[in-house]
């Protein structure tokens, strides 16, 4: 939302990771939040995900291109339906692509993404080489907001005191970027480091509207939502409480499968 009396800035939270506060307008935010709408009445309704221990997630999750279950993607809701989950639409592609040169910078090539959010140290190839390999950097990332192509998007809905512990996203083979959408009440979103579920971290204020980006050497860093914040949703983009996020992902599981 951009009526903040102190405007909030963009902040590169850690090498590679990116937040724009109030990057999407309302228009685009209502768009969403009705196709969020839609793509819960099915094929695959939003469920609780159930996982191994026994536990089942706070959150409501549907997905899009690839269902995700703990700990891999389908193309078909085993853990719920069995149906076929809906395909990821290419307007949606088209959404993650603009997210990743507004987060790295038009030019989010191989130098654009290293010197625009990695840092200098980073575009002098040792930690960008190291944190791609060799396939990546040439595909991936390296190869700019133009050649992202997301084909999974999980779509968490947050009710009540729902939240989301410390995890990785690392069921995709692809390190290509993620690209975070937030709709909906305030959360405060941990960004952690690759290497523990501890600290360092750092707290974020998602609000509606925000964008967040995680590649590069962030891309499998922990993160979560131990908190979403009390609010009114997002009247405005016809969400009348709770909070939507949808993360855009590639899978580097084969297309036509
Ligand atoms: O809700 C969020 O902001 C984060 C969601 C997330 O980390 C995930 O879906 O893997
Ligand atoms: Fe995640």
């Amino acid at each position: 939302m951009n009526e903040e009396l102190f405007p909030r800035e963009r902040a590169v939270v850690a090498p590679g990771a990116v937040h724009v506060p109030g990057w999407l307008g309302a228009d685009l935010r209502r768009e969403l939040v009705d196709a969020c709408r839609a793509w819960g009445r099915g094929p695959v309704p939003f469920r609780h995900t159930a996982l191994p221990g026994g536990g089942v997630m706070s959150v409501r999750t549907v997905c899009l291109g690839w269902h995700w279950q703990p700990y891999r993607y389908s193309r078909t809701a085993d853990d719920v339906n069995g149906a076929r989950v809906a395909a990821f639409p290419p307007w949606l592609v088209g959404l993650g692509r603009r997210a990743l040169a507004e987060a790295y910078g038009e030019d989010a090539g191989a130098g654009g993404v290293a010197a625009g959010a990695y840092g200098v140290e980073a575009g002098a190839g040792g930690v960008a080489a190291g944190a791609y390999g060799v396939e990546a950097g040439a595909g991936g990332v390296a190869a700019g907001a133009g050649g992202y192509t997301p084909d999974t998007a999980l779509i968490n809905f947050y009710e009540g005191n729902a939240r989301m512990g410390m995890h990785r996203d690392r069921e995709e083979r692809s390190t290509a970027p993620v690209v975070s959408l937030s709709i909906g009440d305030p959360c405060v979103f941990r960004f952690g480091n690759t290497a523990s579920r501890g600290r360092p971290w750092t707290d974020v204020e998602l609000r509606s509207g925000d964008l967040f980006v995680f590649g590069g050497p962030s891309r499998f860093a922990y993160h979560g939502v131990p908190k979403v914040l009390p609010g009114a949703g997002d009247p405005a983009a016809g969400l009348a409480g709770g909070r939507l996020n949808i993360t855009l992902r590639e899978t580097g599981l084969p297309r036509g499968a």
